[in-house]
Order: C-alpha cells, then structure tokens, then sequence
C-alpha cells in the first residue's frame, strides 16, 4: 500500500479526504444518542420527502422544462428526491442515498401505471448514478467541499458520469410508455443533462456549505465508518471502467438516437437526395463513433497501466525507506527505533496474555580499547562479526537489534530462565571464541550480557533498566559474564563468569 502521506502530497490518490462512509450498524452501535437522533431521523424524514416529491412529480405532471439543446426541444427534468439522495450518497455512502431513491422512483412508477417487473427495474436508475459517484470518490480522494479547482472539476466531471448513468431510466420508462427511439431522444437527454444540471447548479452549492462539517464530524468519528477492504488498484480499475462506460454510453446513445431521427424524418422523403448524404454522414458518424470508442479504451487502459506502474515503483520505494528507517547500516540488524516498536508489541503480549519474554542487554567489552588499538575501521569490522553472531545463534521468533554503538539488545519471546542463560551464554562464548581477523591481525573481543525478565506490574521501561542494571553488574563484576535479573526482583544472579584478555 501507498504511503498515506507521500499519496497525500502528491495529491493523486489519498488526499486529505477519503470518501468516509458511515455504517448503519456502526452507528447504532457506536452513535451518540444525539447523532443517533439527528442522522437516523434526518434520513427518515429525507426518505418521506423522496417519495413524497417523487409521487408529486407524476401526481403534478412535472414533466420536464422544455430546453432547446443540440438542435432540439429536451425535457429538462428537476426530480427533487434526486437532489436528496444525491447529497446522502456523497455526505454518509452509497446506500443512504440509494435506498431512499429506489423507494421513491419505485412509488412513482407503480404510482404511474408502470407493470411491477419493469418498475423494479426501472428504480436502479438513480442507485446507479450514485454507485458511478461513490465509486469515483472512492478512488479519487478529492475533497467534496467544492472549494478548489480539483474538486470542482472532479465534482462536474464524476456527476456528469453519474448522470449518464441514471439516465438509464429514460430507456425503461420511454419502453413502456410506448415511446419510440424518435420521442426517446429529448427525453433521454432531458433526463441526464437534468441530473447533471440538478448536480452541478443545485446539490452543488449545498455541498460546498454543508459538507466542510459533515467531513470535520467524520474525521473525528472514525470508529462510525466503514472499514476499507479493497486495496487502492482496484477502486481504480473500477473507475477507469465506469468513466469508460459513462462516456461510451453517452456517445452511443446520443448518436444512435439522433441517426434515428434523421432516417426516419428520410423515409416520409422517398427519393431524395439527401438520403444519399445523410448515409454517408451516419456511416461517418458511425467510423468516427468507434474510433473514438477505441481511442477512450486505449486511454482507459494505458491509464490505468500507468496507474498500477507507478504505484508498484512507489510501493517498492516506500518499502525500501521504511526498511532504512528501521535498519541500522553498519549491521544490518534492526535499530532502536524499530526494536522500539518490537518491545512495544511484545510488552502487550505480556499484558494481555502474560507471555513471558528475556531480553538481553549487551555490551562489547573495552571497545574503546579496540578502536584505540587498531582503528575505527577494525572497531566497524568487530561490530559487524558481532552481529553475524548473534544472527546466526537467535531463532525466527527472536529479534536482535543494534540499540546504539556497540550496545545491543535481543528479545527472546516465551523463553525460561534457563533457555535465556543457556543462550546468553552460547552466544558470550561464541564471541569469546571467534577473534576478527583485521589486516593480518587477529582481534579477540569478549561481551558482557545483562538479562532481564518481564515482571508483573513493571512497565516498559523497568523492563529495558533492568537489563540494563544487569549489564552493569556484569561489568562491574569483571566483564564477559552473564547475569540474569528477573522481573521486579532486584536481586541479580551471577550465571556465567569468564574473564578473558581483549586482544
Ligand atoms: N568503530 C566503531 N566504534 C564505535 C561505534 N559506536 C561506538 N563506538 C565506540 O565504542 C566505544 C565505547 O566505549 P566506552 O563506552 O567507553 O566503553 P568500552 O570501552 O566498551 O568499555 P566498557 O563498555 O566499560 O567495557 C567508544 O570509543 C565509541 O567511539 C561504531 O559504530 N564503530
């Protein structure tokens, strides 16, 4: 996954504002009574209103405002639950717009005659726009305040979709109404460019003054929203084929209804010149249609190729500099930051389930020493074997990490007394063992280890102190030994003692 914040600054993908979505049973179940109150009795009253206008419309014969548009009269349609729902769908999620625009258009077209298969059918219109919007927030994470350039474009541009779309209805609803492909072309684009226009002129403006706070009250109920599930190249793929589908659709339909219309005004004119022209024209309109329809795809495609590239090269970037963050360089082993996060989770283990845990504070011996003899470049090089060491004799389930200079610290989770002495005791050995060879010379270093169990009651850091403790009593007491403090108890036990010479 992309780095929130690096995604964010590019301003591509995951800007400031994802598409929040709030879930009816996390509401119920993590809702105050207020918001409860307010959101639940807002949309119920948003419900009745739907379907309510939606019955005024057909009981008022709110056909359409008749609009010259392209070269002929459309019926512009103003469809107030549209405008609704619309804002639900883009404020709380798909479904709290969705449901209220189903049930409406569902009342009205049973309202109207329509047989009860097609009416529904007919109602997944609007749902449909608004699935088209969702889909496009969700994978653009444009903030949906209208108040810049990018989130007004996205805004116009994702409606517009939308209101292809939804226009979906004019098929069904000129079908049964006995209207053909010559009536269905003002209807057709009354019904989309009405949507587009409701969108843009209407939900628009109310959006930009309501939705700066519906986001600031999302942003800080976070445990109200849906969980995200899919990963980002899908949401995007998804989009790629809804624009792709909006503009096709739209281009089809608007050609095929118009040529309709023109060979059909032909046929009252048998003979005429004119067919001869408007057959080349509709074949010409036809060739550029597929052209374009090809060109769309091809861009469609190479988009999102260029999408899922990107992101795999910024994906394989951001692992790489987060495995810098947490490596030391010299070693190779993780550093203090990441052991820190380590510890953390492991100290919970202990918490939660009283998974018990050593860790092994070590230190090399006279390292100064080292360094003052033979060079900081052979001090690198001791340190580095050291860490081979300690690599090689750790299990899978241990983590060993360079905590600073020539300290370290290993944690051995579900470990006993007795396993941790017998490691912590391999391992001084081991060193003792294993001179480094530097330029013909032959480098003997030895290591003192303090261990430190998790005790009842102690914290993190009591933890890590004692360790720490215990180091230094190994060092106090001579260096190159082991000694092992268990949790809470202050008493230290020498377990291993081997003085040896450093060089
Ligand atoms: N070469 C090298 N030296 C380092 C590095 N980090 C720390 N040191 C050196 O490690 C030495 C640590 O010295 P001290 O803290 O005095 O401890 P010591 O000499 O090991 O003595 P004791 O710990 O008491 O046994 C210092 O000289 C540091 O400069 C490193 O990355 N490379």
């Amino acid at each position: 996954m992309l780095s929130k914040k690096l995604a964010a600054r590019l301003g591509l993908v995951k800007g400031e504002e994802p598409y929040l979505t709030v879930t009816l049973a996390r509401l119920r179940q993590y809702g105050t009574p207020t918001e409860k109150k307010v959101i639940l009795g807002g949309w119920l009253l948003s419900l009745l209103a739907s379907i309510s206008f939606g019955l005024l419309v057909v009981v008022e014969g709110w056909s359409g405002l008749p609009v010259p548009f392209g070269g002929i009269e459309v019926f512009i349609t103003i469809y107030p639950p549209f405008l609704i729902c619309l804002w639900w769908t883009l404020c709380f999620g798909w479904l709290w717009g969705a449901i209220p625009a189903y049930l409406a258009t569902f009342v009205l077209a049973l309202y109207s005659g329509m047989p009860l298969q097609w009416a529904l059918l007919f109602s997944f219109a609007n749902p449909l726009g608004f699935a088209a919007i969702s889909i496009g927030y969700r994978a653009i994470r444009v903030p949906r305040d209208l108040r810049s350039v990018q989130s007004i474009a996205f805004y116009v541009l994702i409606t517009f979709i939308g209101a292809i779309f939804s226009s979906a209805g004019a098929l069904i609803w000129c079908y049964t109404n006995q209207i053909d492909t010559i009536g269905l072309l003002p209807i057709w684009q009354g019904w989309w460019l009405g949507g587009f226009l409701q969108s843009v002129l209407i939900v628009g403006p109310i959006l930009f003054f309501t939705q700066p706070f519906v986001a600031l009250w999302q942003r800080t109920r976070s445990e109200l929203r849906a969980p995200e599930v899919e990963d980002l190249s899908r949401r995007i793929l998804r989009l790629v084929l809804v624009l792709v589908l909006g503009v096709l659709g739209y281009g089809y339909l608007t050609i095929k209804l118009g040529v309709d219309r023109v060979e059909s005004a032909l046929e009252a004119v048998p003979g005429s010149p004119l067919l001869d022209a408007t057959d080349v024209l509709t074949s010409t309109v036809w060739i550029f249609f597929w052209v374009v329809a090809l060109i769309v795809l091809s861009i469609g495609v190479f988009n999102y190729r260029i999408f899922t590239r990107w992101e795999s090269v910024v994906d394989a970037l951001m692992a790489e500099l987060s495995r810098l963050a947490q490596t030391d360089y010299l070693t190779d082993l993780p550093n203090r930051r990441a052991m820190s996060e380590v510890l953390e989770k492991q100290f919970s283990r202990f918490e939660r389930h009283a998974e018990p845990g050593a860790l092994l504070m070590l230190d090399l011996d006279h390292f100064k020493e080292v360094n003052d003899r033979y060079g900081h470049a052979a001090g690198d090089q001791v340190i580095r074997r050291f860490a081979e060491i300690v690599r090689a004799e750790i299990r899978l389930e241990d983590t060993a990490s360079r905590w600073g200079g020539e300290e370290f610290l290993i944690l051995l989770p579900r470990v006993d007394q007795t396993g941790a002495q017998a490691f912590a005791e391999r391992l001084r050995s081991s060193v003792q063992e294993h001179a480094v060879e530097h330029k013909g010379q032959q480098i003997h270093y030895t290591v003192s280890i303090g261990i430190a169990f998790i005790g009842k009651g102690a914290t993190l850091d009591d933890w890590i102190s004692q360790a720490d403790d215990a180091l230094y009593t190994a060092k106090q007491q001579g260096r190159n030994q082991v000694v092992m403090r268990a949790g809470g108890d202050s008493d230290s036990a020498v377990v291993s003692e081997d003085a040896a010479p450093t060089s």
